[in-house]
């Protein structure tokens, strides 16, 4: 384990709260790539902004504990840093690329000095010629000509101003990176390019991802571990490779009928009706129901808690499966033979 998440809880405040993020629990372990789903609105980027402590009000945490275990095996209560110790801890331990980060950019400052600042601020006994080198290094690291270190992000594409944000993460070699929509902003074919370097640094450097998207399909593809969210929490959490057969949340299984099958078999494509909730209510019971084709009537009374599955997990014993639905909770699940299906409400 690397990274304990606990209870996470996040509100907006307002005349009505939003309670963006509902008791979010994960662990993530070393070298391993965490992939969060869900579809818009559903609270990722706000956990990614609490787990890295960087929420701004009107945001606020209300609840949860973040613990991070270093290689070092120093285990650092997150929440208990000050602005100081989270100042060193950032780069070094665990870093950001968030979907604008390319826009982040200094425009009147050249790529080298953007670098150098992170040299500065956290290794300031490094010389100028190792900063120099250190510089080009990375740079080539993720595909960019050494000689642009003088150069300007405007003179630079979009996926190569990214590929440099990438590169910094990655500088003072970090132990986790998140990354929320890394790519969203760039072609499918620039994408896939990023994504086949971040997975091959990630294999030479062995650092740990939290990877957010709303695009299952890529997430399927390249995490280890999928947690699904919706309305704030996570409603599945599953190996990311039987998840895409097995998947055990109506939820999930409806997120899955709404891309094309990976393989190139062609099926029905079906989004999921309806849309999520109003974050600043809190109905009783489960809060997919209404959009659930499978929802019965305890769905609409009582909140389904997230439970751990009886899956297996083929040569990965450390394994875990767990979803929070009553059609998998035998306290609840209608007896086999019953009816199970209430009809949607539309
Ligand atoms: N500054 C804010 N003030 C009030 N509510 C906010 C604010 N930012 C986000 N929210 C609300 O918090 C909820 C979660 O938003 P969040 O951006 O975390 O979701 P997301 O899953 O990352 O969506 P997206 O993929 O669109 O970014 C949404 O209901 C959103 O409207």
């Amino acid at each position: 384990m690397v990274l304990r998440a606990r209870d996470i809880r996040v509100e907006y405040d307002g005349e009505r709260p939003t309670r963006a993020v509902r008791g979010v629990s994960f662990e993530l372990r070393r070298g391993e790539v965490l992939g969060i789903a869900g579809e818009s609105g559903c609270g990722k980027s706000t956990l990614a902004y609490a787990v890295t402590r960087m929420l701004k009000p009107p945001a606020r945490m209300t609840g949860g504990s973040l613990t991070f275990r270093t290689r070092e095996g120093e285990e650092i209560d997150l929440l208990s840093l000050d602005e100081e110790g989270l100042r060193s801890f950032r780069w070094t331990r665990l870093s950001m690329v968030f979907q604008s980060a390319m826009n982040a950019l200094n425009p009147v400052t050249t790529i080298g000095r953007q670098f150098g600042d992170i040299f500065r601020a956290h290794r300031p006994e490094m010389e100028k010629e190792e900063r120099v080198r250190r510089t080009r290094d990375l740079l080539e690291m993720v595909g960019i000509d050494a000689e642009r270190i003088n150069g300007y992000p405007h003179e630079l594409s979009g996926g190569m101003r990214q590929r440099v944000v990438i590169a910094m993460a990655l500088a003072l070699e970090p132990e986790v990176v998140i990354m929320d929509e890394p790519t969203t902003a760039l072609d499918v074919v620039v994408q896939r390019e990023i994504l086949d370097e971040v997975e091959r640094l990630r294999e030479e450097l062995g650092f740990s991802v939290i990877f957010i998207t709303h695009d299952l399909g890529l997430l399927l593809e390249i995490s280890d571990r999928l947690a699904v969210m919706y309305a704030g929490e996570i409603i599945e959490y599953a190996p990311a490779e039987e998840l895409a057969t097995q998947a055990a949340h109506p939820y999930t299984q409806g997120l899955l009928r709404s891309f094309p099958d990976l393989t190139g078999v062609r099926r029905e494509l079906r989004g999921i009706p309806g849309s999520p909730p109003d974050l600043r209510t809190e109905p009783p019971g489960c809060a997919f129901a209404d959009r659930c084709e499978q929802a019965f009537d305890v769905c609409r009374s009582i909140a389904p808690r997230l439970l751990e599955l009886d899956r297996r997990e083929p040569g990965r014993p450390a394994g875990r499966w767990t979803a929070a639905c009553h059609l998998n909770d035998p306290d609840h699940r209608p007896a086999a033979g019953a009816p199970t299906t209430e009809g949607r409400q539309s």
